[in-house]
């Protein structure tokens, strides 16, 4: 494509050299550069494109956009130099323009909220696929074009992987796509010039307050969606979400058990195998079957179901739908064990995840709730002691432990966590290897015992340093019980 025709909606405050020239491919990693390339120069939250425009050049980039004011090196004069106000929201619109605006071409239903993203999405791809519809999905767990699983390192993609993923779609078929919009993305440009054709918002509490800071700024960044939204969907029994549907600029419908709204349940029935409940909706009733437990589980059927009627599904398939709706990985999932105890694999990783999922399973536990935690290293640290303290509230014991400690010290994140386990009188143990913890956990539990093994959840992974080192909860489970055989006999 010639860089003039990239550049045509581009928001450039100027160009030197010429733009005739042929564009291969765009990349804002100095490394990925091949011939031919236009490298978007992103002054980043770690390091600075501009640093690695020398490098860019000599694997052959012949475009280069930078940010207004940067300090640039030496620029050779036959390579063009692209200037921006912002180099994150050219790189958006690059990425549409290369890809053939496949945005524009697809039923994109966006949800963003603190917890539910993951769950809520696949239960709105199952019930579009219950309609017949042919589906992509991008989010946390993994990202999706009709039933092909293709691997995810983030929960929304940067901007420009995003339209590639979003051409893939079309080209296969793809009628509507399902994702999951994270308040980085929404800040960082990633979904930039994306209209959703319904934005739908979960539930808003604390988490990532290492990048937003302040509660305020992260529920900003979640309105932005529905700024881009032909329409929204919202929880009205959420305060946040109640602000989104005062400040709402698209048409909006809401949902929620307790306060009134479009959307509204009722007489609900929660037991291990998951929520029974009424809805009303325009003076009708319906009854809803969703095979998660929990309270929660109710909230993110109604997100679900308010997102695809919005979508233009008949509510009663949708409810239909949700009847054969299977449960998502690392979500409340109970791991076949041949034990007189119960194992749960969660991903509650916030005060609210952990508050909801031990309250679940206390709903259903015969003996003890056991819960076994840590918190992600470089990530919001005020979230850590509020931790501890649910968790030492609510369970019977608790196994303090790692979770993906990235770049910081394992020890100094549990003391964190500890502040706030100290707070209650909960019996704990501290086990800083989460193999050691996870196999303690086991030996520990005794008859009718849930133990829940919270924050990794679908994650096949730990993070120590900068090492990412194969860890699947799964796997861990069966090798300590099979340990604990061998050593009975
Ligand atoms: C805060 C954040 O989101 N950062 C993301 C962002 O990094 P950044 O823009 O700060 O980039 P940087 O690493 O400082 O580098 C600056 C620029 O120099 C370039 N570079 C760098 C080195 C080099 O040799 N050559 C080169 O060109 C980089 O490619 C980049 O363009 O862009 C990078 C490239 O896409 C991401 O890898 C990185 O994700 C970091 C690792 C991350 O952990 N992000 C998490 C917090 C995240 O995004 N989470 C959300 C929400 C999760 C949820 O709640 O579900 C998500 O959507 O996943
Ligand atoms: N509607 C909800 N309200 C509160 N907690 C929830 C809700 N749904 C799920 N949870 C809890 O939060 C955890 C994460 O759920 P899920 O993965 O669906 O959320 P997410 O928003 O995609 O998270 P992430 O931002 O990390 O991708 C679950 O394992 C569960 O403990
Ligand atoms: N999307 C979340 C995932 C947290 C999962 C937990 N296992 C951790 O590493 O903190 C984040 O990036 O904050
Ligand atoms: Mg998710």
């Amino acid at each position: 494509m010639k860089l003039s025709s990239l550049l045509k909606d581009a928001a450039v405050s100027k160009i030197v050299g010429d733009t005739d020239r042929d564009m291969k491919g765009i990349c804002y990693d100095s490394r990925k550069v091949k011939p031919g390339y236009v490298f978007v120069c992103i002054v980043g939250f770690e390091t600075d494109g501009h640093k690695y425009i020398a490098g860019a050049i000599s694997a052959g980039a012949s475009a280069i956009v930078v940010q207004e004011g940067a300090k640039l090196p030496d620029i050779p004069e036959t390579i063009t130099l692209i200037v921006a106000k912002n180099t994150r929201q050219v790189l958006a619109q690059l990425g549409a323009s290369f890809y053939k605006n496949p945005q524009k071409k697809l039923k994109i239903i966006g949800v963003t909220g603190t917890n539910g993203k993951t769950t809520v999405t696949t239960l709105i791809k199952s019930i579009l696929e219950f309609e017949g519809k042919t589906t992509g999905l991008i989010g946390t767990n993994a990202n999706m074009i009709c039933g092909r699983t293709l691997p995810t390192e983030r929960t929304t993609p940067e901007s420009l992987e995003l339209f590639e993923l979003f051409h893939e779609m079309v080209e296969e078929g793809v009628e509507y796509v399902v994702m999951e919009v994270s308040s980085h993305s929404l800040d960082l440009f990633r979904v930039y010039g994306i209209e959703f054709s319904v934005g739908a918002f979960t539930n808003l509490t604390q988490d990532h307050l290492d990048f937003h800071v302040t509660m305020e700024n992260y529920l900003n960044a979640k309105k932005k969606l529905f700024l881009q939204s032909k329409c929204g969907v919202v929880n009205a029994d959420d305060k946040a979400g109640r602000s989104i549907l005062a400040d709402s600029v698209c048409p909006m419908t809401s949902y929620g058990i307790d306060s009134e709204a479009d959307i509204k349940a009722s007489d609900i029935r929660i037991s291990a195998r998951g929520v029974i409940f009424n809805i009303c909706y325009e003076q009708k009733d319906y009854t809803v079957r969703l095979g998660i437990p929990g309270r929660f589980s109710v909230y993110n059927a109604l997100t679900a179901i308010g997102a695809v009627v919005a979508a233009g599904i008949e509510i009663g398939r949708a409810v239909e739908a949700l009847t054969f709706a299977k449960g998502v990985m690392g979500r409340c999932e109970t791991v076949y064990t041949n034990t007189d105890f119960t194992v749960i694999i969660d991903y509650a990783h916030t005060p609210d995840g952990l508050e909801n999922i031990i309250k679940t399973v206390k709903e259903f536990a015969e003996g003890r709730v056991i819960t076994l935690f840590g918190c992600g290293g470089d990530r919001d640290r005020t979230k850590r002691p509020i931790m501890g303290k649910v968790a030492g509230e609510l369970s019977d014991y608790c196994i303090v432990t790692s979770d993906n400690p990235r770049t910081e010290n394992p020890a100094a994140i549990i003391e964190d966590i500890m502040a706030g386990v100290k707070e209650t009188d909960c019996e704990h143990i501290v086990i800083e290897n989460r193999r050691e913890a996870i196999g303690y956990a086991l030996s520990f539990a005794k008859h009718g015992d849930c133990v829940i093994l919270a924050g990794k959840g679908h994650e096949t992974y730990q993070i120590i340093g900068k090492t990412k080192n194969h860890f699947d909860e799964r796997e861990v489970i069966a090798e300590c019980l099979a340990a604990m055989k061998k050593a009975e006999v």
